[in-house]
């Protein structure tokens, strides 16, 4: 055929399905031709060039087919055969589809020619009902040898279509000739044996060549599950018309289009397809949908030879899906439900078809109830079986309730493997349907029973499933403890007594010291037999307590014995000398050390920088006056000579020896670190580090510096850009001294200056405020404890400048000894204990108030231009104060000491040490002095 033509064919017919489908849709049934009539002009005339075309391509069909016709008086008879097979197909039917057999034809038409005329959406020359199907010879004209077959079917389907007709539920009659014929056929090609001999008819060679064909087409179909092009539906047709079943699946898709067949008959009425589901079927030949519900209720719903079964056959309704499927299997359909037509026919068909006809679609997509075996009642009456319906088909009881049928000729496998638990449900139905049956003048109690009764069985069952969770709902009651009537407090008294009773029958009424009875043991005097065995027990020595060092060890986790250690201490303490027993004692720490895996850090395995060498040795400095660098260096401060004590105390630094210089506020001691300072690291890329306790000293002494010296600071007030840019001038060797605190050298992992890695080597450390070394580090400033340790351990400094305003001859050799001082003679610079400029007097006046008064009024302190009085308690401070403001008023009636511009007398109070003099004054009053 003409490509063009089929194409065009095709997309007419999508626009007319998709106009159809909307009018299903919308008015809820097939579209007639009235309706066609009243459609818009261009569907109109969308059905007029689409049957065109048609009648176009089946006219070169028939010619085709008329010209490969070998006999030329069939041919005419072929003709309106093909003609009429042509209305039935689809309109895609290709070339090729008029080789077919005449008994499928001759049956096509026997089936056509049951349906009754409707008016369809196709016009005449598509509407098989409008053929001459009349003019088919029949069945037994086309083959005598299954004359015998075609009048048993001819009188069975007169016979169901009797029945159908009493029930007013006329369907058209099938006639089963050559089903018969073609199975049998099939049979022998397969080789397997024949089980019937009722249909053992033989066919002609040629027919059953053709058929076989078609067979094996229709099931290459079936395997590649996608239409062909040269795909015949009309043989297809036939292979159902025969019930030729290769498989489920064609036979699926033969079923279906025996559907669209009865359809357009229009016999069918209750089950009729839709139109759109027609050409789903028809034209894309989907034999391959997923339908098999649809083949399942077919067969059971549609199968005139079902639904006049015989009461013999009935009784093995419970056994239909299961024959069914066996004959699915064997490639032959209904080979068990062939009725015997003698038997009688008492079931009501008329009953019995409709119903089963009415829920064929709901039994196909939902849970399907199984049939009843009603096997004692095969008499049922109409009421009945209707009632049997209705409980069969209740789609509003719970779906648990509802017994799965087995699908037919699809389930085979869960159908045996399920076999008892079906029984079961059908058994459950059974029961259910009686109860039904027997109540059915009662309106609402079957059905509540229907309704719940299964539920709470299962609930109830010991293997209920999920969804039922049994609830504990038992009440919880809460007993009081102890007696009747007793209260909380009486309670927790009764429970304390009886604790206590169970305490004393573990320890008795015996104290536990003496083990005597009649006293306790906050009482015992001692006197009995526990407290001899306690005096009798040998007495704790001094010896027998661990040392600091073995407590130590001990808290580390090493076990020792003490008593060992102690015994070999005192046999080393009797044999060792006196000068050795400190070093002996030192390796038994380092041994405890080894012991108890401490490592120490010692100074190699800290990468220690090693010592800096001295300007120059102390016997240069002392064969000559002064060295000519020292002197350069001076004068570079500004300074003609030293001062008393600066001169040693430089000349020391410079020679590497550790000093203590001892000067009075304002006595010099900054040039006794400055100048080594400078002279160092003009020397040699150095700098000296000045340890110093405030950061307001820090930065009082890096103002004022003479130019050429560079001093630094670093400390927390600083920005962290600023401390990083102090660093790395200190790292260039741009820095002479640099200012920390304490806690920059010894303040742990936090400290700014962790070790000497990428610093140039220490000169010498100027420890400034040096008596907090000994005596006031104790308190505020921990970090001083460790400060000498750290700085030689871990930056190898050896020399040490230790500067202090204030430090006894005590203190003085505490620091010395901190700083390694060993000659405290020799390093030890002191100065005068009052500068020159200081005038000390003592007034025992008996009235110190009025003397004060007087003497600042007299013409001693007349001319200073400021006073400072010192008191050594806040109270006094305040009361001088008060006294001088209201005594020493000017003659304008100022305060004379509240003009803070004037700043005659400042009145602070300083707690001294007892004996001791104050070493800083406020700094602002200095300045203004
Ligand atoms: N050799 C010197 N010749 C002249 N003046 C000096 C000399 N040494 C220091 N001075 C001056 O003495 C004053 C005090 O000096 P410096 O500040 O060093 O004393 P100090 O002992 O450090 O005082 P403080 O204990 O308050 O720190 C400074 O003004 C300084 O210029």
């Amino acid at each position: 055929m003409s490509g063009s033509s089929y194409d065009e064919a095709q997309k007419l017919k999508k626009n007319l399905k998709k106009w159809e489908a909307d009018f299903i849709s919308e008015h809820d049934r097939k579209p007639k031709k009235e309706d066609i009539d009243a459609a818009p002009q261009n569907i109109q005339d969308t059905y007029k060039d689409y049957n065109k075309l048609k009648r176009q391509i089946q006219e070169r069909l028939d010619k085709k087919t008329s010209s490969q016709s070998s006999e030329k008086d069939h041919s005419e008879e072929q003709h309106d055969q093909n003609q009429n097979i042509s209305n039935h197909s689809t309109p895609g039917s290709k070339e090729g589809e008029t080789n077919r057999d005449k008994s499928f034809e001759e049956e096509k038409q026997i089936n056509a020619n049951t349906c009754e005329n409707e008016p369809d959406v196709w016009s005449r020359e598509f509407d098989k009902k409008k053929n001459e199907v009349n003019k088919t010879t029949g069945i037994g004209q086309t083959n005598s040898t299954g004359k015998k077959s075609n009048q048993y079917l001819q009188k069975l389907s007169s016979k169901l279509f009797d029945g159908s007709k009493k029930m007013g539920n006329a369907r058209p009659t099938y006639r089963r000739s050559e089903p018969v014929v073609v199975r049998k056929e099939l049979k022998s090609n397969n080789g397997r044996e024949k089980k019937t001999d009722i249909y053992d008819h033989p066919i002609t060679e040629e027919n059953f060549k053709i058929k076989n064909e078609l067979f094996e087409k229709a099931a290459s179909f079936v395997n590649k599950k996608q239409i062909p092009t040269d795909y015949d539906s009309d043989h297809v047709i036939y292979h159902d018309k025969f019930k030729v079943k290769p498989k489920t699946n064609l036979s699926q898709f033969s079923q279906s289009f025996c559907d669209n067949d009865l359809n357009e008959s229009g016999n069918t009425g209750q089950v009729e397809k839709s139109s759109n589901q027609a050409w789903d079927e028809v034209d894309h030949m989907t034999p391959f949908a997923d339908e098999s519900d649809k083949y399942s209720s077919n067969d059971v719903s549609e199968d005139p030879v079902f639904v006049g079964k015989s009461p013999k056959k009935l009784d093995s309704v419970k056994n239909f899906n299961k024959k069914n499927e066996q004959s699915s299997d064997s490639n032959i359909e209904h080979d068990d439900f062939v009725p015997d037509h003698d038997e009688p026919m008492d079931v009501d068909d008329k009953s019995n078809s409709a119903n089963v006809r009415r829920v064929k679609k709901p039994v196909s997509r939902m849970k399907k109830k199984s049939i009843p075996e009603n096997t004692e009642n095969q008499e049922m009456n109409k009421e009945d079986t209707m009632q049997l319906s209705s409980n069969m088909f209740n789609f509003d009881a719970p779906d648990d309730d509802v017994p799965i049928i087995p699908k037919h000729g699809k389930r085979k496998a869960d159908d045996s493997t399920d076999g008892p638990s079906k029984k079961r449900k059908i058994k459950v139905v059974e029961e259910e349907n009686k109860d039904s049956v027997e109540g059915a003048n009662d309106d609402e109690k079957p059905k509540a029973k229907k309704s719940y009764a299964p539920a709470r069985n299962k609930a109830s069952s010991s293997a209920s499933s999920e969804n039922f969770v049994r609830l504990n709902m038992k009440i919880k009651t809460y007993k009081r403890k102890g007696k009747k009537g007793m209260t909380g407090p009486q309670m927790r008294r009764f429970q304390w007594k009886q604790k206590m009773k169970s305490r004393s029958k573990s320890y008795g009424d015996k104290c536990f010291k003496c083990g005597q009875e009649g006293h306790w043991a906050n009482k015992c005097k001692g006197q009995g037999k526990a407290k001899e065995e306690i005096d009798d027990k040998p007495p704790v020595l001094e010896e027998n307590f661990p040392t600091l060092k073995q407590a130590t060890m001990m808290a580390k986790g090493v076990k020792m014995d003490v008593q060992e250690n102690k015994r070999k201490a005192t046999v080393k303490k009797s044999e060792e000398t006196e000068d050795n027993q400190e070093e002996k004692e030192e390796e038994d720490f380092d041994d405890l050390d080894v012991e108890a895996g401490v490592v120490r850090n010692t100074r190699e395995q800290l990468d220690t920088p090693p010592p800096m060498e001295p300007f120059f040795t102390l016997e240069e400095s002392q064969s000559q006056d002064i060295p000519e660098s020292v002197r350069k260096g001076l004068k570079m401060f500004g300074y003609e000579r030293f001062r008393h004590g600066q001169e040693k105390a430089v000349l020391r630094i410079l020679s590497g020896k550790s000093t203590m210089v001892i000067l009075s506020t304002g006595g010099g001691k900054s040039l006794t670190y400055q100048l080594p300072a400078v002279l160092y690291a003009e020397k040699s890329t150095c700098f000296t580090l000045v340890i110093s306790p405030l950061v307001s000293l820090m930065e009082d002494q890096i103002t004022g510096l003479p130019p050429g010296v560079k001093g630094a600071c670093l400390h927390t007030n600083m920005t962290k850009a600023q401390r990083e840019s102090v660093m790395e001038s200190v790292k260039e060797g741009n820095v002479h001294f640099l200012l920390v605190s304490p806690e920059a050298i010894a303040g742990g992992t936090m400290s700014a200056l962790t070790s000497a890695a990428n610093l140039p080597p220490i000169s010498f450390v100027c420890i400034d405020e040096a008596h907090c070394l000994s005596e006031w580090s104790h308190n505020f400033r921990p970090s001083y404890l460790r400060l000498t340790k750290v700085l030689r351990e871990r930056f190898g400094v050896k020399c040490f400048l230790g500067l202090t305003a204030t430090a006894t001859l005590s203190t003085a050799a505490d620091v010395a000894k901190h700083l390694g001082i060993d000659d405290i003679e020799e390093a030890v610079v002191r100065g005068p204990p009052v500068p020159k400029n200081l005038f000390l007097s003592v007034s025992r006046d008996e009235n110190r108030d009025e003397s004060l008064i007087g003497l600042l009024q007299g013409d001693r302190f007349s001319n200073c231009e400021s006073i400072i009085l010192y008191c050594t308690r806040r109270d006094t401070t305040e009361r001088l104060a008060t006294l001088i403001r209201t005594s020493l008023q000017d003659q304008k009636g100022e305060n004379w000491t509240g003009d803070r511009t004037k700043r005659k007398v400042q009145i602070c109070y300083y707690i001294l040490p007892e004996g001791r003099l104050p070493f800083a004054i406020d700094k602002d009053f200095k300045s203004s002095c």
